[in-house]
């Protein structure tokens, strides 16, 4: 049988089924027009199985070249026995086979997911081929099985969101340099007493990680961690939120836990505590003596035992002196401190945090990023990080949305405009800060750090330098001389 002529009985047959009896085709125009649907391909057997038909996308779909496979019959070219082909089975069967799936490996040994649809092409009852429509849905495989694996990883994180309300654990602390394992192994230790805990610390630095993480680490681990950021809630709220309310309060007010209640014998985390204004923290004092609670608008007294874990970024001294904090209300709390470095002062883990979030954005966003550049490693180890741990990753995740999904290296280039900027034009003052405590020698130390990338900053032009710091020439040249700067020095024609 010619295709043509199985062509004439599928259409005829079809034709017949709906009444349509005048039905004139170019059959080979029908047929190629199906070529515009996109991963599929539909393919034509006579009743033994040869293949008489496949359309173009089949040589992208399979590998096969068409060529090849045209006039052979289907067991042979796939090797299957007669139950597993599909077109045989639909011969043979006289039955239509919808939504059939298959996985296979195509001829150049990719992984295949076809959906078929395989129907039987009747001449009066007897059956002549059998054609197909085959979708590739390996593409919508492939993003189904991530969409899975997304979903996993979220509910495993809401799982142990929701058992305590954290989601870190020690494990979790980056940082292999000593001044981050001696933090890690003091907290450890704090975690295995009962003690109020001040954890102080630069915005970023990893306060909460490590509140989580001595909760996750303390016979308190199966109880509620609580945290609450003290500067995001204005005062008055932040007193029922703390406390609780009693019906009638105030207009609309019920009968609600605070969460001194709510975390029970968990732990409560204060965060920036120093945004807490002095009347509540008077009102804070007391409970915090007492342990016990009054619920705003109510007048019993509710005992409470949740762990109090605290945590400021600003110095404690300055905001008791300025009269921001009250001292008996941070000695209450800072029974035990912990001080999270910032991260310049621990720059041999910027690199290794560098590449946590580099291989987390590589899953994520489908990267392929496996060398950080010389230049970006200095950039990187010489920004100083005001925004600490957080703004790192701000950075790199920033990086990882510029590059190309091709590109296998971390260049400046993919970088933030600000720290590009600010580095290559040597316009940051990492100043080198002597460890001494020699003040007029410290002040020496910044001024020439000053003075040096402002002169870099202009090449070595002394008249530049001048105008940009608005001093007159004579004073610059006085300064460096006092400070032995060597104008001639090559540094300054980078
Ligand atoms: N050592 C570290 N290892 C891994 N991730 C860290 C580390 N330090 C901080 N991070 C991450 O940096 C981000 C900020 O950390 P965290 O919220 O704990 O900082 P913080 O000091 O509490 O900040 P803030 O004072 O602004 O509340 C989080 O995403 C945290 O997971």
């Amino acid at each position: 049988m010619t295709k043509n002529n199985l062509l004439k009985s599928l259409i005829n047959f079809n034709a017949a089924e709906t009444s349509c009896k005048n039905v004139s085709a170019d059959y080979d125009l029908v047929i190629n027009s199906l070529d515009c649907l996109e991963d599929c391909y539909f393919s034509i057997v006579d009743a033994t199985g040869k293949i008489i038909f496949v359309s173009k996308d089949f040589e992208k779909i399979d590998g096969y070249k068409i060529s090849d496979i045209l006039g052979k019959n289907v067991l042979d070219v796939y090797k299957l026995g007669k139950q597993n082909s599909v077109h045989v089975r639909s011969i043979a069967e006289k039955k239509v086979l919808k939504n059939t799936k298959l996985r296979y490996t195509s001829a150049s040994g990719q992984p295949v997911d076809l959906v078929m649809d395989i129907y039987p092409v009747f001449s009066g009852r007897e059956v002549i081929g059998s054609f197909a429509i085959s979708r590739d849905t390996s593409k919508i495989q492939a993003l189904t099985d991530k969409v899975f694996q997304l979903q996993k990883a979220l509910y495993n994180q809401l799982q142990r969101t929701n058992n305590n309300g954290t989601q870190f654990c020690f494990d979790d602390i980056i940082g292999s340099g000593e001044a981050m394992q001696s933090v890690i192994n003091t907290a450890k230790k704090m975690a295995c007493s009962e003690s109020r805990i001040m954890i102080l610390g630069e915005t970023g630095t990893g306060k909460e990680l490590f509140a989580q993480s001595i909760h996750n680490n303390s016979s308190r681990a199966k109880e509620p961690f609580i945290a609450v950021n003290c500067s995001a809630i204005p005062d008055t709220l932040l007193e029922s939120i703390l406390f609780g309310t009693n019906k009638g309060a105030f207009t609309g007010a019920e009968d609600k836990a605070g969460l001194f209640e709510e975390a029970k014998n968990g732990t409560l985390f204060l965060d920036e505590l120093n945004s807490m204004s002095i009347v509540l923290q008077s009102k804070l004092l007391r409970a915090l003596e007492t342990n016990r609670i009054r619920r705003v608008g109510g007048n019993k007294e509710i005992p409470v035992n949740p762990r109090i874990i605290s945590a400021m970024n600003i110095d404690p001294k300055e905001a008791i002196e300025t009269e921001k904090l009250r001292s008996d209300f941070y000695y209450r709390l800072a029974v035990i401190t912990l001080e999270c470095p910032p991260l310049r002062n621990r720059k041999e883990d910027i690199i290794t945090l560098s590449w946590f979030y580099i291989n987390k954005y590589n899953k994520i966003l489908g990267r392929k990023i496996n060398e950080i550049s010389e230049e970006v490693i200095q950039i990187l180890e010489n920004y100083n990080w005001p925004g600490n741990v957080r703004e790192l990753s701000h950075c790199i995740e920033h990086a990882m949305n510029i590059v190309d999904p091709t590109d296998t290296s971390l260049l400046v280039q993919h970088l933030p405009a600000f720290l590009q900027d600010k580095i290559l034009k040597n316009n940051i003052l990492p100043i080198t800060v002597p460890k001494i405590n020699d003040y007029k020698q410290i002040m020496l130390q910044v001024e020439k750090d000053l003075l040096t990338q402002a002169l870099k900053r202009n090449t070595g032009n002394i008249n530049q330098t001048a105008k940009e710091l608005n001093l007159s020439r004579q004073c610059l040249y006085y300064k460096l001389k006092r400070l032995d700067i060597d104008i001639q020095h090559e540094i300054y024609i980078e």
